[in-house]
């Protein structure tokens, strides 16, 4: 696989691969969602996926954790080949969080902690059925780790709330705490800023840059195109299943590929290309408008100095026309509240 790393951190070029994709393909009858994906990435690095939607993000990361066995190529993490089973994936070390929140909403934030650190836990069913002082060891050892992950994520105060009476962009925060409860060397995130607010938005930034300083590599999915190109090493672009570019920030941006593709489409606090036209045009129109009313006024004057009625009854009959577009405009506002 080649990287673009023109202007790369030079946390990405030294590291060793954690993850390593090597040609995924995957198939649902004769919807090709994944088309031959090849993605590493390092320790240290944070790498971005983007693309449009249906461009096949979420079924590549369903490809990489198990949940889908794909169809072609093989996925490795650090140097051994993963079995595609999701709970075999955690305990090699990769976790990660959903694009529709999947918490346990009736119990309490701890709790959700608790279950993710499974993984983690040796005692078995009988130490925990007789709670024995091994269990009772690992049981408090657990217990100061979820509070440490929840002191990490900034949740350590609402420890005995129900997951479910969380504000969104908590329980977003309390996802990722249970996903490094594991203790991952690589996390996962779908969406991790889906519906938060900016301030919501630039802690999940900062949360994301702390997991990397914990020596945790992450692959992050998303939308805020602000987002990622602030936060990622290396940024990987699928359109249509495929990869189309990949390299940093700068490279990315510059793709005109990328630019057709996907970033043509406005985003937060950036008018794209789409948003420009339709304010150059509407500036246009007005323009126009404001000429031919101006025109149209001098024509009456010099008509009515000339005291023409037929040329007055023409011009009578030419204003419905110039409203016209003004109507149009009207009703396509309209649509697009819908
Ligand atoms: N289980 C499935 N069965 C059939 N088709 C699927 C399945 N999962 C995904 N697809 C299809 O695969 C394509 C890629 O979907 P996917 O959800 O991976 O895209 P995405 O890039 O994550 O999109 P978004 O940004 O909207 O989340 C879509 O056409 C989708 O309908």
């Amino acid at each position: 696989m080649t990287t673009t790393t023109e202007t790369g951190t030079t946390a990405t070029a030294t590291g060793a691969t954690v993850l390593d994709a090597s040609g995924v393909t995957m198939r649902f009858g004769g919807l090709t969602a994944v088309r031959d994906v090849n993605l590493t990435v390092r320790e240290g690095e944070i790498v971005g996926l983007i693309g449009p939607n249906g461009a096949g993000k979420t079924t590549f990361f369903n490809c990489l954790t198990g949940l889908y066995v794909p169809t072609e190529g093989q996925v490795s993490y650090k140097g051994t080949v993963l079995p595609p089973k999701p709970h075999l994936v955690t305990q090699a070390g990769i976790a990660r969080t959903f694009q529709n929140i999947r918490l346990f909403s009736n119990m309490t934030v701890l709790e959700n902690v608790l279950v993710g650190r499974h993984t983690r836990t040796k005692e078995g069913l009988w130490s925990a059925l007789l709670r024995g002082p091994g269990f009772k060891r690992a049981e408090a050892a657990s217990r100061d780790r979820a509070m440490e992950l929840l002191e990490f994520v900034g949740l350590a105060n609402k420890a005995e709330h129900l997951a479910r009476n969380l504000p969104y962009g908590e329980q977003r925060k309390l996802e990722i705490a249970r996903a490094l409860a594991s203790d991952p060397g690589l996390l996962l995130l779908d969406e991790p800023t889906a519906g938060m607010n900016q301030a919501e938005t630039r802690t999940t930034e900062e949360l994301v840059f702390a997991i990397r300083d914990r020596g945790i590599a992450v692959l992050v999915i998303e939308h805020d195109m602000k987002f990622i190109f602030k936060l990622c090493d290396r940024v990987a672009v699928l359109v249509q299943g495929e990869k189309l570019v990949e390299g940093t920030a700068e490279v990315v941006q510059g793709d005109e590929r990328v630019v057709a593709a996907y970033l043509g489409t406005p985003y937060e606090d950036a008018p794209g290309a789409a948003e420009l036209a339709e304010v150059e045009a509407a500036e246009a129109h007005a323009a126009d408008e404001a000429a031919s009313e101006a025109e149209a006024e001098a024509e009456a004057a010099e008509d009515a100095d000339e005291d023409t009625g037929d040329d007055a009854a023409e011009d009578a009959g030419d204003t419905p026309e110039d409203a016209a577009p003004a109507a149009d405009a009207d009703s396509t506002t309209e649509g697009d509240s819908k």
